[in-house]
């Protein structure tokens, strides 16, 4: 089966409307449009100059987060409707940081992985162990659990399409990134897991990335192995030098 790589940018509270507008200019003719799929899921604040600049060029826009929700009295949030009518492609969903700091839940990552298929968005499901699970030896435990709750309810179809985001917790940020060796083990137990909660062809279809500290210089190793299908990016995502590196990196390990 052969899978679409997906590199996903995720700037988290970084830059503004005007930054992110430098940014589309610098990248968007220079990235490769053969065989991958590209994104950047930018500040709600960026959506839409980000989908106006990038219109006709191969990257995607994504959101960070979402409610669950049409509409109604939820002060501060935003609604995959709202999402979509700017152009949206993309949305993350519990990130490590929002069920750190935001209080994000397996049950709200449901509810909204139900929500965007709902609205033709496609979210991107992270999970992950912290560093006391890792050495606890409960780390696939941990993600059998996350993943299993995330995709409750959904559809073979919906489950098809859906990208998970491995993401060693320990790893964010840190410059602490997992072997290749370890992030492809992993991976390919969520994929046995997807697997269970559905069966052998669904499994064979979802893409499933890395992230955590996933640098230019390291990408092509995660890329090399058989079940990585891509990287969600931080840090190395901020600058139209790296990310454009980010990309060759990744095209040089999937051949
Ligand atoms: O969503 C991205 C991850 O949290 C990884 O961030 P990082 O590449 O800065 O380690």
């Amino acid at each position: 089966m052969q899978r679409t790589p997906i590199i996903a940018g995720n700037w988290k509270m970084h830059k503004t409307t005007e930054e992110a507008r430098e940014f589309a200019h610098a990248v968007r003719s220079l990235t490769p449009k053969e065989n991958m799929d590209t994104v950047i899921c930018a500040p709600f604040t960026s959506l839409d100059a980000l989908v106006q600049e990038l219109e006709g060029y191969p990257i995607a826009v994504g959101a960070q987060n979402m409610h669950w929700e049409e509409s109604g009295a939820y002060t501060g949030e935003i609604s995959p409707g709202m999402l979509t009518s700017l152009g949206v492609q993309y949305v993350i969903i519990g990130h490590s940081e929002r069920r750190e700091y935001f209080a994000e839940t397996d049950e709200t990552v449901n509810r909204k992985a139900k929500a965007a298929f709902a609205h033709g968005l496609t979210p991107i499901v992270c999970v992950g162990e912290n560093v006391e699970q890792r050495e606890g030896g409960k780390t696939k435990e941990w993600v059998r659990e996350q993943v299993l709750r995330a995709v409750e309810g959904l559809s073979s179809e919906q489950a098809k399409q859906l990208v998970i985001a491995y993401e060693p917790i320990w790893a964010i940020g840190t410059g602490k990134s997992s072997s290749a060796e370890d992030a492809q083990d992993v991976i390919a137990f969520i994929r046995s897991t997807v697997e269970d909660g559905f069966d052998a062809q669904v499994a064979a279809q979802v893409r499933i990335q890395y992230g955590g500290s996933v640098k230019p210089d390291n990408i092509g190793t995660y890329m090399e192995q058989p079940d990585i299908d891509g990287a969600l990016v931080g840090g190395a995502s901020l600058t139209p030098e790296s990310f454009l590196k980010l990309l060759e990196g990744a095209r040089g390990g999937k051949k």
